[in-house]
């Protein structure tokens, strides 16, 4: 048989069970792996270990825009499922979640509380006897991306549930955790919150975060890959406005 063109290859298509192809898969992971840059690859590498050994490590990439994170991600979803183990990808919001296979919001999967800031140890509302509860005691691997806008009492939920249904008392009851995002871009909405509220209620404030792995991408591939000299541009001027070094827009486009 001879092989797809990468553009032709729909990752997302699965037979509406939750099983993928794993053939079309392998294209997938054939066609893309190799095309990984160099950070990108040791963080690939990095996150297989750890799924392949069991270590149940939580990592966190930092990726600044058109880094390749979504890219990642989804050849990491690609090599766990075409071998049948379950990889449960989910985004803090709806357009982020349409990009990675799956397609669903960290609310709608692992049904979060409403009230994380008024809940002292807040649970994710899932039965023991449930569907998703099977899925997160079987899966290899937990994605979570823009994890960054999330309020950190959905992140420890999430931890104390895995622990619960998993009958491990490791950090996410011994899951691989993928969590993605970008502190300059969104943080987390406190209704009526002040700032300091903001920074308060991220993951960077939990008490989870001193255990998980930080690795970053750094390259913007938007540039790199496909020549988009403005994607870089528009980058450059979003991390001025995180670094809290953004003048005025007159300023940046004569700079
Ligand atoms: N190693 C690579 N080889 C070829 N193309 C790549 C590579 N890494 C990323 N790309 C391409 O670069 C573009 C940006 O990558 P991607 O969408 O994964 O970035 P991102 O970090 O998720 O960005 P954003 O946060 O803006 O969504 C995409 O078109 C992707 O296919």
């Amino acid at each position: 048989m001879s092989l797809l063109k990468p553009e032709t290859i729909n990752i997302m298509v699965n037979n509406g069970n939750g099983n993928y192809d794993s053939n079309i898969l392998a294209q997938y992971i054939h066609f893309n792996e190799h095309l990984l840059n160099n950070e990108q690859s040791y963080v690939y590498n990095k996150i297989l270990e750890g799924i392949e050994k069991n270590t149940g490590q939580t990592f966190f990439i930092d990726a600044p825009r058109g880094t390749g994170k979504t890219f990642v991600i989804n050849i990491l979803l690609a090599r766990v499922r075409k071998d049948h183990g379950i990889a449960l990808a989910v985004a803090s919001s709806g357009i982020a979640a349409t990009l990675l296979e799956g397609d669903k919001t960290v609310h709608s999967v692992f049904k979060l509380p409403l009230n994380l800031t008024r809940v002292e140890t807040p649970m994710c509302n899932i039965s023991k006897q449930s569907n998703i509860a099977q899925a997160l005691k079987d899966c290899k691997l937990i994605v979570w991306d823009e994890c960054t806008m999330a309020h950190k009492g959905g992140f420890e939920a999430l931890n104390r549930t895995l622990k619960d249904i998993r009958g491990y008392n490791s950090l996410m009851g011994g899951v691989t955790v993928l969590l993605a995002g970008d502190f300059q871009q969104t943080l987390p909405v406190i209704p009526r919150g002040t700032r300091a509220d903001e920074v308060k209620s991220c993951i960077k404030a939990s008490y989870l975060w001193p255990h998980i792995q930080k690795v970053a991408f750094h390259k913007n591939m938007r540039v790199h890959v496909k020549g988009d000299t403005s994607a870089g541009i528009f980058a450059e001027m979003l991390l001025k406005i995180g670094d809290g070094n953004f003048p005025s827009l007159e300023a940046f486009y004569q700079n």
